[in-house]
């Protein structure tokens, strides 16, 4: 093992960035890639039946943007997009996106997929870095373009007739490992046979393929890109963050403060290798700060158990606002200026959530109040007088608190466990008797 066959990312060099200085005071447009890039990366890819349940709760939770398929990998993937179509399952205000390597024969393919589509977004792709340019792809740059470019006018040429919303997307994929002038040239040219305009836009998106860099840095990638491509004016910068280094809700978030009008990414971050973008976290995150977040959180339970069910992962018991055991303290000191807080939060009426340790109230995603304090012997007389109040309706003096929490930790450090709410209850009456 030796980190000398690393090399160190490169950053963008006297760049006058200017999203340091920003925040994030709006939602970008979501795409959920969940069945495309998650489902790529799971051992055994999801059924028609599989994808149109997931489907049906990615519109319930209110995405507007879907990438439903890569139509040329599967037949499943191909009839599971003619099935939508046909079908009439997609809503009108929602676009279903199709990914699209650039080849003739996966092109007619994907066209032929979104045939009759009523909101179609049409993304297609090729790797872009240097590495892959020379070695898997032995072209040179000016060959690389023009596949890029070839592709695209073969796109525009295949879909010219369609009769619904078409709107393309070009991806530099690698773009993480691609120098920005060559990754800029090559997004340049691909504008160059859309002609997007400011009523018809078409969307750049730049992915984070390999996350290798901290997130600052790319945001300044971000930033160079939106400087420097032509037509800014009628594009939708859209970033596709992947985990690698375990910051990808950090990149996206730079990422919109550095010019990003769409995010793409999963539910849970399922996608390959670490994952991709964690839209829930994402989400929450602008929740949690007091801003729309344009998708149905409250739902997210039931989200949890579809993904769970369908993937075969498991959301982990810590994952950020939605873990079984995210809203739970056990620590003395945690538990005790909850009470106080929950109790402040209760009494004055207050509009605006304060209580410490707990960064959005659990009502909000349908939990009740009874997993926020559990009790062990790492706890102190604030856990177990909560319990008491909360669930016996007892308010008790802070001698009675302070004698009972003793009693309550010697318990549970004879046990060698958490002690129940019932256990608690009983030995309280107990007490009391
Ligand atoms: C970062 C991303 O997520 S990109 C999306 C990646 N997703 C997938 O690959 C899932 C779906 N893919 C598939 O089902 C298959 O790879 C297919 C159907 C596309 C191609 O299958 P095969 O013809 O057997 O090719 P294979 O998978 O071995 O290799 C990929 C080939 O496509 C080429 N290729 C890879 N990406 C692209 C692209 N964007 N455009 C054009 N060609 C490409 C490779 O250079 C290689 O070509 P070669 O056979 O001439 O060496
Ligand atoms: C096709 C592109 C957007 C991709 O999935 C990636 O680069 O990770």
């Amino acid at each position: 093992m030796s980190f000398k066959k690393y090399k160190q990312y490169p950053i963008v060099q006297n760049f006058p960035r200017k999203w340091p200085d920003k925040q994030i005071t709006q939602a970008p447009i979501y795409c959920s890639v969940d069945l495309r890039d998650g489902n790529q990366a799971l051992i055994n890819p999801l059924s028609v039946e599989q994808k149109l349940e997931y489907f049906h709760t990615l519109v319930k939770m209110g995405f507007k943007q879907i990438e439903v398929s890569y139509p040329s990998a599967s037949d499943t993937d191909f009839s599971f997009t003619r099935k939508l179509i046909e079908e009439n399952l997609v809503p009108d205000d929602v676009a279903i996106q199709v990914l699209i390597p650039a080849k003739k024969e996966w092109i007619k393919k994907s066209v032929e997929a979104m045939s009759g589509v009523k909101n179609g977004i049409f993304h297609l792709y090729n790797p872009t870095n240097e590495f892959q340019r020379r070695v898997v792809f032995q072209k040179s740059d000016e060959e690389i373009i023009s596949m890029a470019v070839e592709s695209m006018k073969y796109l525009v040429e295949l879909t010219k007739d369609f009769k619904g919303n078409v709107t393309y997307q070009y991806s530099p994929e690698s773009f993480s490992q691609t120098d920005l002038e060559f990754a800029v040239k090559i997004c340049n040219e691909v504008i160059n046979v859309v002609k997007p305009t400011i009523d018809k836009k078409m969307i750049i998106n730049l992915p984070n393929t390999l996350e290798a860099c901290t997130a600052n840095v790319y945001a300044d990638r971000i930033e160079w890109m939106c400087e420097n491509l032509h037509h800014r004016e009628a594009l939708i910068i859209s970033v596709h963050p992947h985990n690698d280094r375990g910051t990808s809700v950090a990149s996206a978030e730079l990422a919109v403060l550095a010019g990003a009008d769409k995010v793409e990414g999963t539910l849970f971050g399922n996608g390959e290798r670490a994952g991709n973008l964690d839209l829930v976290n994402f989400a929450f995150n602008i929740y949690s700060q007091g801003i729309d977040a344009k998708l149905d959180l409250s739902i997210i339970d039931e989200v949890k158990a579809m993904y769970e069910e369908k993937t075969g992962l498991i959301v982990h018991p810590r994952h950020p606002f939605v873990g079984d055991m995210i809203f739970t303290a056990f620590s003395g000191g945690h538990q005790d200026a909850i009470k106080k807080g929950m109790d402040f939060y209760r009494t004055q009426n207050s509009q605006e959530w304060n209580v410490p340790y707990l960064p959005i109230d659990p009502k909000d995603i349908k939990r009740g109040y009874e997993k926020v304090i559990r009790v062990n012997s790492q706890s102190g007389k604030g856990g177990a007088s909560f319990i008491i109040s909360e669930f016996l309706g007892v308010n008790m003096s802070k001698d009675e608190a302070i004698k009972f929490g003793l009693v309550i930790k010697d318990e549970s450090d004879k046990l060698k466990r958490e002690l129940e709410k019932e256990e608690i209850i009983e030995l309280y009456k107990k007490l009391n008797s």
